[in-house]
């Protein structure tokens, strides 16, 4: 077990997994707090593909900046309606924590699942939103939705989504530095929270 946190992930925590080919951490100044919403129904997840700004052509939740005066929870609430048109009871699932060498503000991410939306899902101007299966591969049939995609995600996502997925409260950092022109990870660390 792992009692060693990443600066910036709090929480009683046990490792799940780490990586990267960065010795160190990277330095943030501030820390601006985020939002990131997946909504589930039977074996399957709903994710968006972006649009525009930072991270078009990725699937992600749907989410943002909380904005003064709001509530993180009050801040997922209003993003998904912004983004997906939908409105769902939402809980918290976990907290990720990112940094890149692009900018010195750290971004601290609550990350939210919801059942049982209401509203029709709608195509933003944002995000495309579609759905995933999560189902085992052994029990796949002709008829399902595609598996969830990962090599057209954030590049640490699948060390964390299968926490979610699996109803496991998790916590984490990646970091990501420019390498050869592209942003890649250069350093993560994930981990669950124990009781
Ligand atoms: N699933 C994810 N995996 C990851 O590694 N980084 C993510 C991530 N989702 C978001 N990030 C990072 C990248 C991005 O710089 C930052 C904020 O992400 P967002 O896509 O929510 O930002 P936006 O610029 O769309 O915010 P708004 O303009 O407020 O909607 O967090």
């Amino acid at each position: 077990m792992s009692t060693s946190n990443p600066p910036g992930v709090e929480g009683h925590l046990e490792e799940v997994s780490r990586g990267g080919n960065s010795a160190e951490w990277l330095p943030y100044s501030q820390v601006k707090q985020y939002t990131n919403t997946f909504i589930f129904r039977d074996h399957e997840i709903l994710l968006g593909l972006k649009k525009r700004g930072f991270g078009t052509g990725k699937y992600n939740g749907f989410g943002g900046k909380v904005e003064p005066g709001e509530s993180s929870l009050q801040a997922a609430t209003r993003e998904l309606e912004e983004e997906a048109g939908i409105r769902a009871a939402l809980e918290l699932a976990g907290v990720f924590f990112f940094v890149s060498d692009k900018e010195d503000k750290a971004f601290h991410i609550d990350i939210y699942r919801g059942e049982n939306f209401t509203g029709l899902i709608t195509e933003t101007d944002e995000m495309r939103p579609q759905w995933f299966s999560f189902r085992e591969a052994h029990i796949q049939t002709p008829e399902q939705l595609p598996p969830i995609p990962f090599h057209q995600m954030w590049e640490t996502d699948p060390y964390w989504i299968p926490l979610l997925v699996n109803r496991q409260p998790f916590a984490g950092r990646a970091d990501f530095r420019t390498q050869g022109g592209k942003l890649l990870p250069s350093k993560w660390w994930f981990g669950t929270v124990l009781p």
